[in-house]
């Protein structure tokens, strides 16, 4: 779906790389590009649109190359919703997405058309013909949403499309979005601070810091990886000897008060049994930590810290 390499970009000449140097590959699916704030995960979305020209690198996405002479090209099959919205106050969602329509390159009644059947994907079938100044924050998202697919494109690009939204809102716009993947086989990269809102839609993740990749990978690779991840409580205290023999079962990531967070080498814990007995300790429990995947986005953004 995507690729780039070495992919560079400045804001100016002269001042420092907002992106530096990302190398990467995408399948299609829903991607969750996730960071703090400045990371640089809109100046990637919009690098990728064509809005951006790469100081350095080069890329693809949907087999066009990155490239100012073919953006336009580009634009026809993406679909954008940025992070901040603007919306034309007294005009209603249906004008404002069949001229959005419009300006993709649909025909005027084509747009009209499609405005009406993406407003009702969204949910704003009802309330369509109202101006939007008196929408709640989720209905106005949801117009941007409606914007970005109204052309039919092959892929979108979600910039922080929860920012805003109480939890019921939120749980709506996810749900959205995995019906925008399942049911209109679009593409999607959704750009969030939030790791709740990744987890619960992504694929694939991609962890961007101070305009670098920190990690990325699939959901699914993450997970095995965090399957390995377990506490172990013994019953008594260990001795020096038997905690330094704890590396033979996997990486140590923290040892407090006789508890110990391993990443094991095996993901099969039975080994950890066996292990305690050759070392004549008692191990009383076992616990599996799958869900701690934002442990592994703080080890990411933190490797120093071990956390
Ligand atoms: N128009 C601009 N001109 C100059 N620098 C910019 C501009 N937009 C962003 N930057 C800088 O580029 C870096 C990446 O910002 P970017 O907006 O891409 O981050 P982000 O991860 O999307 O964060 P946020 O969630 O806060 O939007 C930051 O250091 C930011 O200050």
């Amino acid at each position: 779906m995507i690729a780039f390499e070495n992919l560079e970009v400045r804001y100016a000449a002269t001042s420092a790389p907002a992106l530096k140097g990302l190398t990467l590959s995408l399948d299609r699916g829903i991607v969750g590009l996730l960071g703090p704030n400045g990371a640089g995960k809109s100046t990637l979305l919009k690098t990728l649109l064509g809005l951006l020209a790469p100081s350095m690198g080069s890329g693809t996405v949907l087999g066009v190359a990155l490239d100012a002479a073919e953006s336009a090209k580009l634009r026809a099959r993406i679909g954008y919703m940025p992070e901040y919205d603007a919306l034309i106050e007294d005009a209603s969602a249906y004008e404002q997405v069949a001229f959005w329509g419009e300006l993709s390159g649909l025909a005027p009644e084509a747009a009209r058309d499609r405005a009406h059947e993406v407003l009702y994907f969204v949910g704003l079938d009802e309330s369509r013909y109202r101006p939007v100044s008196g929408y709640s924050t989720g209905m106005r998202q949801r117009v941007k949403l409606a914007q970005a697919l109204v052309h039919s494109p092959e892929l979108i690009f979600l910039d922080e499309p929860t920012n805003g939204l109480d939890p019921d809102g939120r749980r709506r716009m996810l749900d959205l979005v995995l019906r925008v993947h399942a049911e209109l086989g679009t593409g999607v990269i959704l750009a969030s601070h939030l790791l709740g809102d990744v987890e619960r839609v992504a694929d694939q993740l991609v962890i961007l810091d101070q305009g670098q990749i920190k990690a990325a990978g699939s959901m699914a690779g993450l997970r095995k990886a965090l399957a390995k991840r377990v506490e172990l409580r013994f019953l008594d205290p260990l001795d020096a000897a038997q905690e330094a023999a704890l590396s033979e079962l996997g990486a140590v990531l923290e040892a407090r008060n006789g508890l110990y967070d391993l990443e094991l080498t095996e993901a099969d814990p039975r080994g950890a049994f066996r292990w305690a007995e050759g070392q004549g300790a008692t191990l009383v429990q076992v616990t599996p930590r799958h869900d701690r995947l934002d442990e592994v986005l703080l080890r990411a953004l933190h490797p120093q810290t071990g956390a």
